[in-house]
């Protein structure tokens, strides 16, 4: 069993997601391998155990067990818990139906039936000290009802903590939606154990809310095939590496790679409404990373423009007219958009003509999606030229023109779709953000935390991809931009985790 989120330091850095076809088929040819009910006794041990790990004092157990193998997976854990541990009171809420129960579950029904529990035919009158999810799991795929959504209402109001077999009832194993006509986001400390495969809808959508700060994971002995995964979930982030910036005495300003900032509309240049300190924080944020020279072009006149960010002075200042009349959009790796306001609509032809290397976020994603023309980006694929789109799910919804919450409802498959249709490297941003390239098996980001909802942090993630762009060898096969872009992400959602106050970080408190 290995712990998953919060990642461990030595953690593997990459592991497969199966959604739920793939998940079943692995456990079907398992199963045809294995004598009867092995995985589920396997299942049903591995939850009994984390159960007394996590709540050792826990007296009062309560397993939550729904009619299909989810179910059978907490009768077995039940049964285990009171024949381990005798002193332990453990009742089980069991809603399913004799006539219709799976061959696995059966087996399980017959076998907690034999062991020393509680059968309640009701919510119990107060809350134990522990309860065991095991009402829905794999099998969830349609709104949830009658008996078990009231189940799963007094679930989600317990207050008594909560550990999750396989998935949180509710949510979708696929996409993280979720199911109920009940608030997902639960009233007690949870923890999930997530068995034989790990599964995509854990990570994105409303997964992380629903499943608890603990992920844990037992493949059950079994080792699934990479090759069938959904996605990746990359779990730490190895870059940058200061220390080997450190070593590297031979290098110059001018070989860590130049990145420009377009953006940050100034007051004057639209209608009294300042968005600077977008285009400043992307900017810091680059710099910080490690790129050589950071260069700010705000939308605004000449005359306009501050001398310096009194803030980051190394920073160089300038009108975006200066830059694009200068080489910095071919040489520098070019984040546009961040508080750029409508002015990104006159500027985004120059940057996609001109730069190789190219991250487009906030106003240049709604410039882009603006567009009329049937395909404006290309002529950069045929070229081989790199661009990153960084949508959150409303400019996603506005590039796919569709609505935030068809986005929100399969986000893998949202980011998918945006990168084919804009032969780019997508980052669909959000809890779980899900890195997408036409092609290529996705990436979804374990790390972040709804601390990094505030206003800014996507600016600091456009900051960090433009150094970190500026930073790879040119050209570079699409596996590795995808890995870099992915590895960046990785590595914003872990900046707040080095916060030490009690109250939330802003965004230019995550790279001052
Ligand atoms: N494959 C694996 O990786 C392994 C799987 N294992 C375990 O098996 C689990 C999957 O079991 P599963 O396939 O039996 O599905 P499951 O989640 O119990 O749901 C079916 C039950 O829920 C009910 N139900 C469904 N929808 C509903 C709704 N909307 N509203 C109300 N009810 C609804 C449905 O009712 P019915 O549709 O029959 O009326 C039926 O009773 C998996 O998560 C893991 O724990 C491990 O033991 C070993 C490895
Ligand atoms: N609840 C959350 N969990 C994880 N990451 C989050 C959460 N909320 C926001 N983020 C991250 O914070 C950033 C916000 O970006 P964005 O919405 O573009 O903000 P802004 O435009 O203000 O800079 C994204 O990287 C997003 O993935």
């Amino acid at each position: 069993m290995q712990r998953i989120v919060p990642c461990p330091k030595a953690s593997t850095p990459l592991r497969p997601l199966h959604d739920r076809d793939a998940s079943r088929q692995l456990e079907q040819r398992l199963a045809a391998t294995l004598p009867p009910h092995t995985l589920m006794r396997r299942a049903g041990l591995a939850v009994a155990r984390l159960a007394m790990a996590w709540q050792p004092h826990a007296q009062r157990i309560v397993v939550l067990a729904g009619g299909g193998n989810n179910g059978g997976d907490g009768l077995v854990a039940a049964a285990r818990l009171a024949q381990d541990w005798p002193e332990r009171d453990v009742a089980v809420w069991w809603l399913g139906d004799p006539e219709r129960l799976p061959d696995d579950a059966r087996w399980a029904w017959q076998h907690a039936r034999a062991a020393n529990l509680t059968w309640l035919q009701a919510a119990p009158d107060s809350p134990p000290d522990l309860v065991i999810d095991a009402l829905l799991g794999l099998g969830l795929d349609r709104p949830v009802q009658g008996t078990t959504l009231a189940a799963l209402r007094w679930l989600q109001a317990c207050p008594a903590p909560t550990l999750c077999v396989d998935l949180p009832s509710g949510l979708d194993p696929n996409t993280g939606h979720w199911w109920a006509d009940t608030p997902a986001q639960p009233v007690a400390a949870r923890a999930t154990l997530s068995l034989l495969t790990l599964k995509p809808g854990l990570f994105t959508g409303l997964g992380r809310a629903v499943a608890g700060e603990t992920i844990w994971f037992d493949d059950l002995g079994a080792q699934a095939d990479p090759t069938t995964a959904a996605a990746w979930l990359v779990t730490s982030a190895g870059w940058p590496d200061a220390a080997a910036l450190r070593a590297d005495h031979a290098s110059h300003k001018g070989s860590r790679g130049d990145v420009l900032v377009l953006g940050g509309a100034l007051p004057a240049a639209h209608a009294g409404v300042g968005m600077g300190g977008a285009a400043l924080l992307a900017a810091r944020a680059a710099l910080r990373a490690g790129a050589g020279r950071v260069y700010v072009a705000l939308v605004g006149e000449a005359n306009q423009i501050p001398p310096w960010d009194a803030g980051q002075p190394a920073l160089m200042l300038r009108s975006a007219a200066a830059a694009l009349d200068s080489d910095l959009p071919e040489r520098a790796t070019v984040v546009a958009g961040c508080g750029g306001g409508p002015g990104m609509a006159t500027l985004l032809d120059t940057v996609l003509a001109r730069s190789p290397r190219l991250v487009l976020d906030a106003d240049a994603l709604n410039a882009l999606a603006g567009r009329t023309d049937p395909d404006p980006l290309a002529q950069r694929r045929a070229r081989r030229w790199w661009t990153v789109l960084t949508p959150h799910p409303l400019e996603a919804a506005r590039l796919l023109r569709t609505d935030t919450a068809s986005v929100q409802r399969d986000r893998l498959a949202a980011a998918r779709t945006l990168a084919e249709r804009w032969h780019a490297v997508v980052v669909l941003k959000g809890s779980g953000s899900v890195v997408a390239a036409p092609g290529l098996t996705p990436r979804v980001v374990a790390s972040g935390s709804g601390w990094l909802a505030t206003a800014g942090s996507g600016d600091t993630l456009a900051g960090l991809l433009g150094a970190r762009l500026s930073a790879l060898p040119w050209p570079a096969p699409p596996e590795d931009l995808l890995a870099a872009v992915a590895d960046t992400v990785a590595l914003h959602g872990t900046l707040p985790e080095h916060w030490p106050h009690r109250w939330p970080p802003t965004a230019s408190d995550l790279l001052p």
